[in-house]
């Protein structure tokens, strides 16, 4: 990919936590283009969710940066919604006020109060949790905290959507649902997404391509797969598809045998 395509451009981080002289993460190249849904993966601790955080701007790495439709990263800012896998939903706001406080602190020199109000309903619809919008957080089940969650990132219009591990607390089947709803917004919004997890048949079935980590410290990127499957994915037919199956495949053989960086022994 060449470089002017980049609408996330993530080049050479270095994130060294404290004194400690061995980095983490050690000279991350990635590029990402407008509207591609990129998933990272890794074994645990090899530093997925320190990369993310570089990118959210809630950690500082310390070499390379990050630029942004190109705007250098040097803080938080609402052009990137992070969604946690322990939704942080305020308790004692309902679902409605969750989203419409996003929204209200990221659009309010654009929008009327009446278009906000109408623009929180929308999203809090597109993840079909219309029906809930007045209970509060500790009233309904963590897969509805989790679509308020996404709703409320994407109410604030962010240029990247940001996932750590968004399902990874879920049971299979509301996991399931709502790698499908995150599927289907990805397809009608046009978002770019870039997504931790530690699920290799997430990672493949949501992902364009599969940025794979190899173990910290020091960890780089070991590979990036190009998963070639058409959209929109239906989850049952593909399990059956040969080139679903050699995507997961080709993870699983890294993550089991390749995980080392270049030039280090096998663990
Ligand atoms: N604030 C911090 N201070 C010191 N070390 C940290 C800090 N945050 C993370 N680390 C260390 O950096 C390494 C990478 O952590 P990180 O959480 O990014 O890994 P991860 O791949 O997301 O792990 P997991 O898959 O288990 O969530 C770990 O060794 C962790 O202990």
């Amino acid at each position: 990919m060449s470089g002017n395509q980049a609408f996330l451009d993530i080049s050479d981080v270095t994130v060294a936590f404290g004194r400690s002289r061995v980095p983490v993460l050690n000279g991350i190249d990635l590029k990402i283009r407008r509207g591609e849904y990129i998933s990272v993966i890794g074994h645990s601790g090899c530093g997925k969710s320190t990369l993310l955080n570089v990118v959210a701007g809630l950690l500082d790495a310390s070499g390379g940066g990050v630029v942004l439709d190109g705007r250098e990263i040097s803080g938080p800012g609402p052009d990137r919604a992070v969604v946690f896998q322990n939704h942080s939903l305020l308790p004692w706001l309902t679902c409605y006020e969750n989203v419409r406080l996003a929204v209200d602190q990221t659009l309010s020199k654009t929008m009327s109060k009446a278009e906000r109000h109408e623009w929180t309903l929308e999203n809090i619809a597109l993840v079909r949790m219309t029906h809930a919008k007045d209970k509060r957080p500790g009233e309904i089940s963590g897969g509805m905290k989790q679509r308020i969650g996404i709703a409320r990132a994407l109410s604030m219009k962010p240029k990247v959507l940001l996932l750590d591990e968004p399902f990874g607390a879920l049971d299979a089947l509301t996991r399931a649902h709502l790698q499908d709803q995150v599927m289907q917004i990805h397809a009608d919004l046009g978002s770019t997404v870039m997504m931790i997890t530690h699920d290799v048949d997430e990672a493949v079935l949501l992902s364009d391509r599969i940025v794979m980590l190899t173990n910290g410290p020091n960890a780089r990127i070991g590979e990036i797969l190009e998963v070639d499957l058409p959209r929109p994915r239906d989850r049952l037919a593909l399990v059956a598809d040969p080139r679903f199956i050699a995507a997961r495949a080709a993870v699983l053989e890294f993550l089991h045998h390749r995980h080392t960086a270049p030039g280090l022994a096998a663990a």
